[in-house]
């Protein structure tokens, strides 16, 4: 095997040329095996062999520095700079994150995991680099679909100033997760295919033949030049225009082309945007067939491509889904709006029905948030359907334009609490501080699928700023019979007893259903209530509960700073009451990759850990 010949960062450099496809085609092999075994990002890392093979022959790691933007496509990455053993572990807990890590290596120059940075982490190396008198060259790759996020271009404006070598790898696949969208995507076609090139050059013509008098002259002039209208369409014009030096298109799978394109780019004093053309699943059939499937692929079968695990109950998602599709077929002023993830927040089927009432944005949290208090403003009833981590992206436009004008947007919140395998920069854990701190905002949290149904009614039925946040996964289809009608503000009680209130958000619902079996049979009396909302919260039950209870426990998937437990305590501490209480959730840290129920147990807001805590508290009082 050649790929035996890598152990380590920049052993590739000592490879013959012709073993080089064969090295493809075995980084090929090797990524299917371990990811249709343990899950991962397979299609952009199939995508990216060659260009990772060619990056790793032109540059010397760890001097030279390689920015992954979103980071999702760096396997070949990282198992040509010795870490071939991790993947035997990939995402798994304790094992080796499916992105970059400074902490895994020194050949990982950023952690990335949120899209559209990379070009601004590779700047300030850059910029760092000439300030030190430095000579090491920084590299960063961003994808067309993370080209489309506000960063991106913030960090191309800023980096036209340069006037010593910083090079941008634009690896276009024609692709996002799902189909990129918009007009960069078009101009991006445009200058990739020769149809395009066509268009554009009709579209010129036509444009200039709408000029009063002399539009007709002028075409027939420039068609009698030596190049005609060529001489007007470089490719790559629009980043030209903005002080950036253009190469390419470039065939993205020529190993031999991409060393010598790199070699070029070197010598080009200022950015320099290398725009490399891949195709996402390269070399695997289904993933080319599937590209938004195996973006993200759960274990699989490698002969047909099909999951190794059927699901048999409904996600969060699927209900959320549904649920849309309903309201979009009752009210015609809802819409909904994605920010590049129609597939894993469950709106292609709004957009499938409703595709004039369906807004793809593009990886653009930020511009989705006062795209839709503009909507909202207009009197339309906007849904913003968003993972909880990426929405951190928006903080300012939900305080700023939805809140401070109480603006009636619904914030869908998906992937809120612990997401798994992949990790830190994943975790949906902050949501409920960051909104519950901003003035005007509705809070919630359905404990099962049926409330999850109920709340996204009555979020479209509110007016004003309201968010419903919801895990990553199965939902939890217990508690069947308790579904009270929803009440601004009001909790729900599902049992009332005496000595031990459970006072649970959400997700923690379940959780504190086992919680409460195991304190019954050690024999101890437990209220359970589902606080339905995180803010406003129930004081009248809060006040009710403290008085009739010794010990009132609050749990949460989400950080104990500024969470819901916090704000019980204060509430507490306001009314003087004198209750002992206990607050589960999550440390003021980040929290790795891993199977969830394992990161529950690790983080103590698994139901043996909370009655154990529960017991030791009781038997003091
Ligand atoms: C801020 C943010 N929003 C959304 C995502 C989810 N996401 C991860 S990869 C991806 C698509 C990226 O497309 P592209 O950059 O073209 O890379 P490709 O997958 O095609 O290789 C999206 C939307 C993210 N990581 N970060
Ligand atoms: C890299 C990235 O940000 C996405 O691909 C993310 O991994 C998707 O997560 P889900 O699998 O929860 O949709
Ligand atoms: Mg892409």
């Amino acid at each position: 095997m050649i790929l035996d010949k890598i152990q380590k960062e920049n052993d590739i450099k000592e490879l013959k040329k012709e073993e080089l496809p064969q090295l493809a085609e075995e980084i090929r092999t090797f990524l299917i095996e371990k990811i249709s075994e343990n899950g991962g990002h397979l299609g952009s890392n199939l995508g990216v062999v060659e260009l990772t093979m060619a990056l790793h022959l032109s540059f010397t790691l760890p001097q030279d520095k390689i920015i992954w933007d979103v980071g999702h496509q760096s396997y070949t990455h990282k198992l040509l700079t010795g870490r071939r053993e991790g993947f035997e572990t990939l995402r798994k807990y304790g094992g080796m994150s499916g992105f970059p890590k400074r902490k895994e290596s020194n050949c990982d120059a950023f952690d990335t995991g949120h899209s559209s940075t990379s070009i601004s982490a590779g700047l300030g190396y850059a910029m760092a680099r000439d300030l030190r008198g430095g000579d090491n060259y920084v590299v960063s790759v961003i994808g067309d679909g993370a080209l489309t996020g506000g960063m991106a271009w913030e960090a191309m404006n800023n980096a036209a100033r340069l006037d010593s070598n910083f090079i941008i790898v634009l690896n276009d696949n024609n692709m996002s997760i799902s189909e990129n969208v918009g007009g960069l995507s078009n101009y991006l076609n445009m200058v990739r295919t020769k149809e395009g090139y066509l268009n554009l050059k009709a579209g010129v013509e036509s444009t200039l033949l709408k000029i009063p008098v002399y539009g007709d002259q002028i075409v027939k002039r420039v068609r009698r030049t030596k190049n005609g209208l060529k001489q007007f369409l470089v490719p790559g014009m629009l980043f030209e225009e903005m002080g950036l030096t253009y190469l390419g298109p470039v065939d993205g799978h020529n190993i031999d082309l991409l060393v010598k394109t790199f070699r070029e780019a070197k010598n080009v004093k200022g950015a320099v945007l290398l725009h490399v053309c891949t195709q996402k699943g390269q070399g695997y059939e289904p993933a080319m067939r599937h590209p938004a499937r195996f973006h993200g692929a759960e274990p699989f079968v490698i002969e047909t491509g099909l999951p190794k695990k059927k699901r048999v109950k409904a996600n969060y998602t699927d209900v959320f889904s549904t649920v849309m599709r309903k309201m979009g077929d009752r009210e015609p002023d809802v819409v909904a709006i994605t920010a590049a993830m129609p597939d894993g927040t469950g709106l292609k089927r709004f957009r499938n029905m409703f595709p004039d009432r369906f807004f793809d944005v593009g990886i653009a949290e930020q511009h989705a948030v006062t795209f839709a208090a503009g909507l909202a403003a207009a009197g339309l009833k906007p849904v913003v359907a968003i993972y909880s981590s990426f929405l951190q992206r928006a903080y300012d436009q939900v305080l700023h334009d939805v809140c401070i004008q109480n603006l009636h947007v619904v914030f869908a919140i998906d992937r809120a609490g612990l997401v798994g395998s992949d990790g830190e920069t994943h975790q949906g854990i902050f949501d409920l501080s960051y909104l519950s701190s901003i003035p005007n905002m509705c809070v919630m949290a359905p404990k099962n699928k049926w409330e999850l149904s109920d709340m996204m009614k009555f979020a479209v039925a509110y007016d004003g700023p309201i968010a419903v946040r919801y895990p990553r996964g199965e939902a939890y289809d217990g508690l069947e019979r308790f579904r009270e009608p929803m009440e601004y503000g009001k909790s729900e009680v599902i049992y009332d007893e005496s000595e031990i209130a459970l006072l649970a958000v959400g997700s923690m619902v379940k959780t504190a259903v086992e919680v409460r079996e195991k304190l019954r049979v050690m024999g101890y009396g437990c209220t359970l209530v589902n606080a339905r909302f995180v803010k406003p919260l129930d004081e009248e039950l809060i006040r009710r509960l403290q008085a009739e209870h010794r010990l009132l426990v609050t749990m949460e998937e989400n950080v104990k700073r500024g969470g819901f437990g916090e704000a019980v305590l204060e509430y507490l501490n306001e009314i003087g009451s004198k209750v002992r209480s206990i607050n589960i959730s999550l440390p003021d840290d980040y929290v790795e990759h891993g199977n969830v129920e394992i990161l529950k147990a690790d983080a103590g807001i698994d139901a043996e850990t909370i009655v154990k805590r529960i017991v030791a508290e009781y038997i003091g009082l």
